[in-house]
């Protein structure tokens, strides 16, 4: 049996990585100069609670990786320093909702943080009436952070009650605000109208970052996870070019420059290059798409394989009825039930929203009305790849491939 010493080069630890802990998703940045019209926007929401009021409610929204969390992080942190060295009673209350489907989870998740206790159990009405206990008990201003607000389905339970608390009497002494930070762009849109009322102070729209900008985020990181040397500089350009072309998503520039460095170790290399940043963007693509496909819905992953379906046909940026034509006729192929048009509708923007493809709504073919128009956004051969895993769908995928060869469209 082997001692395990041929093995060495893969164990290698190599001369690459100094503090790594700096590219972890859970790392927050000191600063998001980047973010700076952002920040300031949510500074001059919270700065209220300095003259006696409530902060604004504000809405954070924009794409995946764009920083919403990152920056209200900061500026929260700052608030909070602010605050204590002027005396004024602050705290923030951040809840991750992307696994509370429910208002009465994230109210049982803010219960438990803050009194230990799992509330689960009790009715609605007593949960949030616990909830409210916590705030009152920690301090005069309270902000409420729900990231990931769209995934609560009965969103407009908690959004409804936290901005009326005090009008209702749920709270005495406490005022409260929240922060709502969003992917989906059509949120606000679906809001209740006196939802929307009681709590739509402001909107702050986050846009897709630049190459420059995702360069400068970047070159920042790289400063402290690598030791010195170890980077070359054309190779952090090209995370950057490469992020900047796909979503503009700092959590994938970041992403790519990790596991270049993963790759030059792999190599036995000390210093990262561009070879080693194609080889990472191939590889965290890859991952990237397998992670969301396999989190999939059989729905989202009938409408996704109808979408490469149309891609591998040439027929993108496609309108939703020609896609929903593709879907009609999988369903059946694999043995799902047909959902309604509008219902499809739905999957698709479920996919866009994680980033695996990209509606746009434009005016139509003369028809009236901005109507949807969807391509894909990840690589069309890697989907195909991870899609043809999945043992339900891998006999449809060879059918859509080999249409494609017989079309004779290969470019996928
Ligand atoms: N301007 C910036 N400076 C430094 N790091 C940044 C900046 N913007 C984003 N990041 C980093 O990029 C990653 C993704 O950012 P963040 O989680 O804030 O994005 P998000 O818009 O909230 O995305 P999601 O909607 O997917 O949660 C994090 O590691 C964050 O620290």
């Amino acid at each position: 049996m082997s001692d395990g010493s041929d093995l060495d080069d893969v164990w290698a630890t190599g001369e690459i990585f100094d503090d790594e802990e700096v590219l972890h998703e859970h790392w927050t940045p000191e600063s998001v100069p980047e973010r700076a019209s952002e920040r300031d926007e949510i500074i001059r929401g919270l700065r209220r609670a300095f003259r006696g009021e409530a902060p604004k409610n504000m809405f954070l929204q924009g794409k995946t990786g764009q920083g919403k969390t990152a920056t209200a992080q900061h500026v929260l942190e700052m608030f909070e320093q602010r605050a204590d060295q002027q005396n004024l009673d602050v705290d923030t209350v951040y809840v991750s909702c992307a696994n509370h489907k429910s208002s009465y989870k994230v109210a049982c998740d803010i219960v438990e943080q803050y009194m230990g206790e799992n509330p689960h159990g009790h009715g609605q009405h007593k949960v949030f009436e616990m909830m409210f206990d916590v705030f009152e008990s920690l301090a005069e201003i309270v902000v409420v952070v729900l990231d990931e607000v769209d995934s609560i389905g009965d969103k407009h339970d908690i959004l409804y009650s936290i901005p009326r608390a005090r009008k209702q009497g749920d709270v005495k002494n406490t005022k409260l605000g929240i922060i709502g930070i969003t992917n989906d762009s059509t949120f606000l849109s679906n809001l209740d109208p006196k939802v929307k009322s009681s709590l739509y102070d402001s909107v702050i729209q986050f846009d897709a970052y630049d190459s420059e900008e995702l360069q400068q985020i970047l070159s920042r990181r790289a400063d402290r996870a690598f030791v010195d040397g170890a980077v070359d500089d054309s190779a952090i350009s090209l995370c950057a070019a490469f992020a900047a072309q796909d979503k503009g998503s700092a959590r994938q520039a970041i992403d790519y420059l990790y596991e270049a460095g993963e790759v030059a170790l792999d190599h036995s290399d000390d210093l990262i290059v561009d070879d080693h940043v194609r080889e990472a963007e191939e590889r965290v693509e890859k991952r990237y798409i397998t992670q969301s496909i396999n989190g999939l819905t059989i729905q989202d992953q009938a409408t996704l394989t109808a979408m490469v379906s149309v891609a591998v046909d040439g027929d993108e940026p496609a309108r939703t009825r020609r896609v929903y034509s593709e879907y009609s006729n999988l369903c059946s192929e694999i043995g799902v039930n047909k959902l309604a048009f509008d219902r499809m509708r739905d999957h698709l923007l479920e996919l866009d929203m994680i980033g695996i493809i990209d509606g746009k709504k434009r005016t139509g073919d003369g028809q009236g009305g901005e109507k949807y128009y969807w391509e894909m956004s990840t690589d069309t051969g890697t989907t195909i790849e991870v899609l043809e895993s999945i043992s339900r769908l891998d006999d449809v995928i060879d059918i859509v491939v080999s249409s494609a060869q017989n079309s004779s469209i290969t470019n996928y």
